[in-house]
């Protein structure tokens, strides 16, 4: 039989879609979720949908060229709210399920995010930015651009973040809309951030989060906090002893769960946790202390940005437990943690579960999950009779038409005889007996973890006729807490030897080219794909994207610069300067002269393009190997995986030509 599939290319990125944030309906006959896509002009849309689960239709609730987020269902589930962009900035929407026009609540002047309904159904919780003095009810007049100022004055060190831009005079702040008359009432105020968590059962008490420490510039400590909805004095639950987020109320109202880590040595290197505060006894601990597994999805794909919005800690209706989605060797699954600490695997496999909303009742739940093949779908699954059932197929369609290639797992020795986890990507059509080349792909954080789901740059490179090799060196999660920690103060030590010894295992493979191997990574990655290129001429090309190159000057511009180093490199330019110019791959640069393709957002505040300009003008000055730099205006450090979209595609039709040209 003639196979008439192709391989992936760059541009059937316009095409892949994935479905998010699921939620079922109180009655659990239906869940409503948002479906990410690009339309014709290249431009982000995304909906919201309801799925019958007992006719199993899908019915498009929203249309048209906006962003459309957060569908919520009010308690009785006669209605439901969302977030959209349709007005300009995203304000919150509200439909009435049995009508389909929608009616806009919010109209604050930066934005709102986060709704959550109060357990009346007759408000909704929500977080907004606002200058101060601003309020949240004068509207309109600041819908339009807002004109670039003559100047800036900047008197914090946390004033500008890749993901908000410059945020000097704006702060994040909870309120509270009344659905009937619109008004709103704000409960946070002050040059603090907040983030809104969940009501009590009897609708008196917001858990919210928010660093309102004495110095936020040097103190990172998140509080949950109670605030009274009508007024009075705030609870504090927590002792500002590490970093706290998405408390929820157990249903009786007596107990508050949150994941966290407590932030003593680690803030960025650290796993988290589930913790449980008992609010009449006032103690707060945390259950899965002896669990070495990350709470959280810490999976790194290139289809959607990491930390998109997860349901936190989800109670048992009996509170004797919750459930949370946890990452352990390159899985993500959906976990049940008891009171007394145990933990149960609820839904496991080779996967992503990337969300997922629970029927306490019905005892099953619907999950948003991503495979080495499957870009993002739903599941439903039936935890009484074990079975599982898809409800969505959204690129369907265009993956008939493509032929993968399906990754198979690896574990080699990394330093140290430690046990590393990877993955090898085969060429799309590989036959027996032909060599290939290979490229090593590499990940940020560095604490996140490749894994089983979809990735399509490795995707497009295996249609490419590339053996992809990844892997999960010591930094990523998945692997416990001191192998989180391992990288500190060691970044191109023992985390280097283990991608090295990668690519020393993979070559034992006749099918693999070893005189013709390329390397590629991004942040983290690319810093690494830097340090990689200055130890000598292993590899024929490389790529990096986003990069670090300068621990120095890094300190002083990225956004979490002065923090993340003392963490990571564990030094500063005052005091160690030796160190952080010992780890910085700039110092290495009269090694490098391996061809080497080097991609910037123009507009990335985590690595900010001065490191890429850096790199490019040492290197062309040398003039010992080719290179080139490619610079995206406007572009943030994320644009890989939620950029503009041409830019996106551009991205990898550089990589895809650099490899062609080099390997
Ligand atoms: C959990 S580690 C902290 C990662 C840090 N994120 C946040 O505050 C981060 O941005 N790391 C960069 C490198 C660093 C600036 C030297 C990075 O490698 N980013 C990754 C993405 C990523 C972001 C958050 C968590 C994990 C990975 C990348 O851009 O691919």
């Amino acid at each position: 039989m003639t196979d008439t599939k192709r391989g992936i290319t760059a541009e059937d990125l316009y095409q892949i879609c994935y479905p998010s944030e699921p939620q079922l309906s109180p009655d659990g006959t239906k869940a409503v979720f948002v479906e990410t896509k690009m339309d014709e002009l290249r431009q982000y849309q995304s909906h919201i949908y309801l799925y019958s689960l007992e006719d199993n239709s899908k019915t498009a609730l929203t249309s048209g060229p906006f962003r459309d987020s957060f569908p919520r269902w009010s308690p009785d589930g006669s209605k439901l709210c969302f977030v959209s962009n349709r007005s300009g900035k995203a304000q919150l929407w509200h439909l009435d399920v049995n009508e389909t026009e929608f009616k806009q609540i919010t109209n604050g002047p930066n934005g709102i995010s986060s709704p959550v309904w109060s357990p009346d159904g007759r408000s909704i919780a929500f977080a907004a930015f606002l200058r101060t003095g601003q309020t949240l009810t004068e509207g309109t007049e600041e819908l339009t651009e807002e004109a670039t100022p003559k100047s800036i004055t900047v008197d914090k060190m946390k004033y500008k973040s890749d993901d908000s831009g410059f945020v000097y005079e704006k702060n994040k702040q909870v309120a509270v809309v009344n659905i009937e008359t619109g008004s709103v009432t704000q409960l946070t105020e002050g040059t603090y951030d907040h983030a809104v968590g969940s009501w009590s059962p009897d609708g008196k008490w917001l858990a919210i989060t928010a660093n309102r420490s004495v110095n936020p510039d040097i103190q990172h400590e998140i509080d949950i906090y109670l605030v009274p909805v009508e007024g009075g004095e705030w609870k504090k639950i927590t002792n500002s002893d590490g970093t706290y987020a998405m408390p929820t109320f157990s249903k009786d109202g007596k107990k508050l769960a949150f994941i966290g880590s407590v932030a003593d040595q680690h803030l960025y290197a650290t796993m988290k946790k589930i913790w449980v505060a008992e609010l009449d006894a006032g103690t707060v601990q945390c259950l899965t202390a002896d669990w070495d597994v990350h709470v959280g999805d810490a999976t790194i794909g290139d289809v959607r940005s990491p930390g998109h919005p997860n349901p936190g800690a989800v109670w048992t209706t009996d509170g004797q437990g919750m459930y949370v989605i946890a990452s352990e060797k390159g899985s993500s699954g959906i976990y049940l943690v008891h009171l007394d600490g145990s933990v149960t695997k609820v839904v496991g496999g080779e996967r992503n579960v990337y969300g997922f909303t629970f029927d306490n009742e019905k005892n099953s739940l619907v999950m948003a999950v991503s495979d080495s093949l499957t870009p993002g779908d739903l599941f439903h699954v039936d935890l009484n009779t074990e079975t599982e059932k898809r409800l969505t197929d959204v690129n369907g369609e265009l993956f008939q038409e493509i032929r993968l290639s399906t990754p198979e797992e690896i574990w080699y020795e990394g330093a140290e005889g430690w046990n590393i986890q990877g993955w090898i990507l085969k060429p799309v059509g590989f036959q027996e007996g032909n060599t290939y080349p290979a490229i090593l792909q590499i990940h940020g954080g560095p604490h996140s973890m490749y894994g089983h789901t979809f990735f399509h740059e490795f995707q497009l490179l295996a249609a490419q006729g590339y053996v992809v090799v990844y892997t999960n060196p010591r930094g990523s999660y998945g692997y416990g807490e001191r192998f989180v920690q391992a990288c500190c103060g060691d970044y191109g030590g023992n985390d280097y030897k283990d991608l090295m010894h990668a690519v020393d295992y993979v070559c034992q493979f006749d099918y693999v080219d070893e005189t013709r191997l390329g390397v590629a990574g991004g942040s983290y990655g690319g810093f690494m794909t830097n340090w990689i290129i200055g130890q000598g001429n292993r590899f024929k090309a490389a790529v990096t994207d986003r990069s670090i190159c300068n621990w120095i000057s890094f300190y002083g511009v990225s956004d979490i610069g002065y923090y993340f180093s003392a963490e990571e490199i564990q030094a500063n330019p005052f005091e160690n300067p030796e160190k952080m110019w010992h780890h910085s791959p700039l110092r290495l640069v009269a090694n490098m002269e391996t061809p080497l393709l080097i991609m910037h957002g123009e507009r990335d505040y985590r690595c900010p393009i001065e490191q890429a300009e850096q790199l490019y003008m040492t290197l062309r000055h040398r003039g010992k190997a080719p290179v080139s730099f490619i610079r995206f205006p406007g572009a943030n450090h994320e644009m890989s995986r939620s950029g503009d979209p041409e830019q996106r595609v551009l991205r990898l039709q550089y990589t895809v030509d650099w490899f062609n040209q080099y390997v």
